[in-house]
């Protein structure tokens, strides 16, 4: 404790950050508690006056990375700290320093363990490797691939429209069953150029013991590989079946690729890395096949809930608020005229659909947590509630981690946080203040990517079809609140997770 200076915050008798944390109720002293920084939002760091807050415990279950995934636990004596900082960058130049300065605050690899399953990539790596990452892979991530992405959504959905048919209501008790096949099929095809439908009837490819899309449930990995190898549920068999096809997958389109004689122009992430792959650096390929592989997968996987699950929440929003749907009804109205279809050309100008997706990903951080480590001995000074300048010592070693339901609920950026309000994201707004595809360096890759689909997706969806709370008899009582409450219940996945929102589309007329 002396060696932050006693700062205040969490003092625990057992450290249950990182996955542990899911099975632990919040008991004061011992634990801090199941999915408590979603729990809790900025209401911690009210209660600690300050912006940042430590967690010191006298015992260790850090471990369990190591025992879960092979990662490398750090003993620090017997203290572990973790500083959970709101801070956002332009309010201090050490949260700035945090999120740019790679080498001072370098990702803790070993805590990405879980998602090296296909070998190193650049979402697992630091230093020289993760740069030779993400200078082969950032370059995919162009123009035109998210042209792609957009064209791709717009069919997707018109197949969609196809199959509800003529039906004037179409009801899902769960809305992540519209969402998670939709941001499957997107990063199907503008990932890996793989066209999925949705007709159920897939057929099985020679060879193979599962369907592409089937095996597009390995993305959602929340086990690591040798508690699925166990066998122990039907569920977990599944998974294993799905983690070895899309690796046969993924090796038949390399091979496919390369033996192809003439090669089509091809915009899709996967289609970009080989091509990038084909030029040889120094006499040597760029990427040998597992790194390919590896780096593709962590696209699908880093894009596929993330997005869905957002997709779900702002669909959820909009049913929750009719004013808020019917401004973006307008705005869609006005920028595609009659039967057209929404074109890329036009994306910028879809300012209000930004605007809703923002502040949904403002309320609904997908990824809580990001966590940073200190490289060397440094310390950071900021002013606390009572307006005194308090300085924080970072010793090497400790762990830092930017805690995304504080900084998105913290009122001196967000005033009013609990409010839905896309507004507050039209005109100017605090952009160090929203972090919820990280900053810096290494920032998400995605996040045009998302944007881009989640626009079309909205829109297109907007301008056929109204968007209500499904009506249940046995919730015909409850108050407004409580429906609320009841529709954006959270959970904590591999990314945060509603519980279920059940909705009904109404064709509109
Ligand atoms: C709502 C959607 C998304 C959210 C909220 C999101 C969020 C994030 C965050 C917070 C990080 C930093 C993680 C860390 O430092 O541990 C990250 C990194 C990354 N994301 Fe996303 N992401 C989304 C969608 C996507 C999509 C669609 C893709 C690809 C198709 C993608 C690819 C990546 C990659 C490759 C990185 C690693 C970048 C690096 O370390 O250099 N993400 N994302």
């Amino acid at each position: 404790l002396r060696s932050v200076n006693n700062h205040p915050g969490y003092r625990l008798l057992l450290n249950t950050l990182g996955p542990a944390e899911n099975f632990f109720p919040r008991i004061p002293g011992v634990t801090a508690g199941n999915f408590h920084m979603w729990a809790r939002k900025h209401k911690d760091f009210e209660l600690y006056g300050c912006d940042i807050i430590t967690y010191a415990s006298i015992c260790f279950l850090w471990q369990q990375n190591k025992f879960l995934c092979g990662g490398r636990g750090r003993f620090e004596g017997l203290t572990y700290i973790a500083i959970r900082a709101t801070l956002c960058p332009k309010h201090s130049h050490v949260a700035q320093e945090i999120t740019t300065h790679r080498a001072r605050f370098p990702k803790p690899i070993w805590q990405y363990k879980l998602l090296t399953v296909y070998g190193d990539n650049i979402l697992t790596t630091e230093g020289d490797e993760w740069k030779r990452f993400r200078r082969i892979t950032a370059p995919a991530f162009s123009e035109r691939n998210n042209k792609l992405v957009w064209d791709e959504t717009v069919r997707i959905v018109r197949d969609l429209f196809a199959q509800w048919g003529s039906l004037k209501e179409v009801s899902y008790e769960h809305a992540v069953d519209l969402t998670l096949p939709t941001a499957l099929f997107v990063i199907g095809v503008a990932g890996f150029g793989r066209r999925m439908s949705w007709d159920e009837d897939d057929v099985v490819p020679p060879g193979h013991k599962m369907t592409f899309k089937a095996s597009g449930v390995f993305t959602r990995l929340a086990w690591p590989l040798w508690i699925l190898r166990l066998g122990l549920t039907e569920h977990h068999r599944t998974v294993i079946t799905a983690f070895d096809e899309l690796e046969a997958y993924m090796h038949e389109m390399i091979r496919e690729r390369r033996s192809s004689e003439k090669k089509e122009e091809r915009y899709d992430l996967f289609s970009s890395l080989l091509d990038a792959n084909e030029v040889e650096e120094e006499g040597q390929v760029k990427m040998v096949d597992t790194e390919l592989i590896g780096n593709t997968f962590i696209f699908l996987l880093a894009g596929h809930e993330t997005t869905a699950h957002t997709l779900c929440y702002a669909l959820a929003l909009l049913a929750l608020h009719p004013d808020e749907q019917e401004t973006l009804y307008q705005e869609s109205k006005r920028l595609v005229p009659g039967d057209q279809l929404p074109e890329y050309e036009n994306i910028n100008a879809f300012s209000y659909c930004l605007a809703i997706l923002n502040e949904t990903l403002r309320m609904f951080p997908p990824v809580h947590s990001i966590p940073k480590s200190v490289a060397e001995d440094t310390s950071i000074t900021v002013i606390n509630v009572a307006g005194d300048k308090v300085t924080i010592p970072m010793p090497s070693g400790s762990n830092i981690s930017m805690h995304m339901p504080g900084l998105h609920y913290n009122p001196r950026y967000w005033p009013d946080p609990y409010r839905f309000n896309p507004k507050r994201f039209l005109g100017d707004w605090p952009k160090d203040a929203f972090l919820p595809f990280s900053a810096g360096p290494r920032a998400c890759l995605g996040r045009r990517f998302t944007e881009t689909e989640s626009i079309a997706v909205l829109t297109m969806i907007v301008l056929n079809y109204k968007i209500c709370i499904l009506e249940e008899p046995q919730f015909a009582e409850e108050s407004p609140e409580e429906r609320r409450e009841r529709v954006l219940r959270s959970r904590s996945g591999v990314s945060m997770t509603p519980v279920r929102v059940p909705l009904l589309f109404k064709k509109r007329v």
